[in-house]
């Protein structure tokens, strides 16, 4: 018998063409080749990290809306991981840049950041437990696509690639099981609701894979504010 959809199958399925753009965008090919100008992706590592410390409040409020012990958990996991793991890269790669960890957090978010960041905040604060997953998977999932898809175009190359570990982070061990934590978790949740609030979830999901396309276009052309 044919496995029925899930409905994370059913979110990749849909979401295929804007990962398509994501993954097809030339910061995201020219940092798998190693080519991606420096500068650049100094204007990426500082904006992420801003990115990253709003971000890892959407998993705080998660634990707040958590509705048992084994849920709270996974959160604070991937909190963690976030934390002391992903952005422990980004204070890596800024120190081998001359730029501290103070710098790094001094940093202003640009528009498309704060816009990013904002709507996810939002949609986490008002909505239920699924509508902030929904929020946070395509960040955690297509990262994970990006590592090994990178791996596979690239991974001949990449040993001399001055940003291999940027590759080796997202198609790591760690980072494929907090993501496909995510993806079971957005299943579990998803288990049961009526489509009009399924299609709530899925335009999230749209909404923020649109987002990180922004954020790839923003970090390229090194977009800011204009004063
Ligand atoms: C703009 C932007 N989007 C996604 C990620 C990736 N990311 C953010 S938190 C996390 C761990 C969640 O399990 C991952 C993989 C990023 N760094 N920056």
């Amino acid at each position: 018998m044919e496995k029925t959809m899930t409905f994370t199958d059913r979110l990749f399925k849909n979401v295929q063409p804007i990962w398509e753009k994501n993954h097809n965008h030339p910061f995201v090919q020219e940092l798998g080749k190693g080519t991606l100008d420096k500068d650049k992706f100094i204007h990426y590592m500082k904006q992420d990290y801003v990115y990253l410390i709003d971000y890892s409040k959407l998993f705080s409020i998660a634990v707040t809306k958590a509705p048992n012990l084994e849920t709270m958990q996974k959160f604070t996991q991937v909190l963690h991981d976030t934390l002391h793991f992903e952005m422990e890269l980004h204070r890596q790669f800024a120190a081998e840049f001359g730029i501290t960890d103070e710098e790094l957090e001094a940093t202003k978010p640009t528009p498309v950041n704060v816009a990013y960041t904002s709507y996810m905040l939002t949609a986490a604060h008002n909505g239920s437990l699924a509508e902030v997953v929904a929020c946070l998977l395509p960040c955690a999932w297509d990262y994970w696509e990006i590592g090994k898809l990178l791996r596979k175009q690239y991974g001949d190359i990449l040993a001399s690639n001055p940003y291999r570990k940027w590759v080796e982070t997202y198609d790591s061990e760690t980072f494929g099981e907090g993501a496909k934590a995510l993806i079971q978790l957005m299943d579990e949740l998803a288990e049961g609701k009526p489509e009009r609030e399924l299609a709530v979830l899925e335009k999230h999901f749209q909404m923020t894979s649109k987002y990180e396309y922004l954020f790839w276009d923003m970090n390229y052309y090194k977009q800011d504010w204009p004063i």
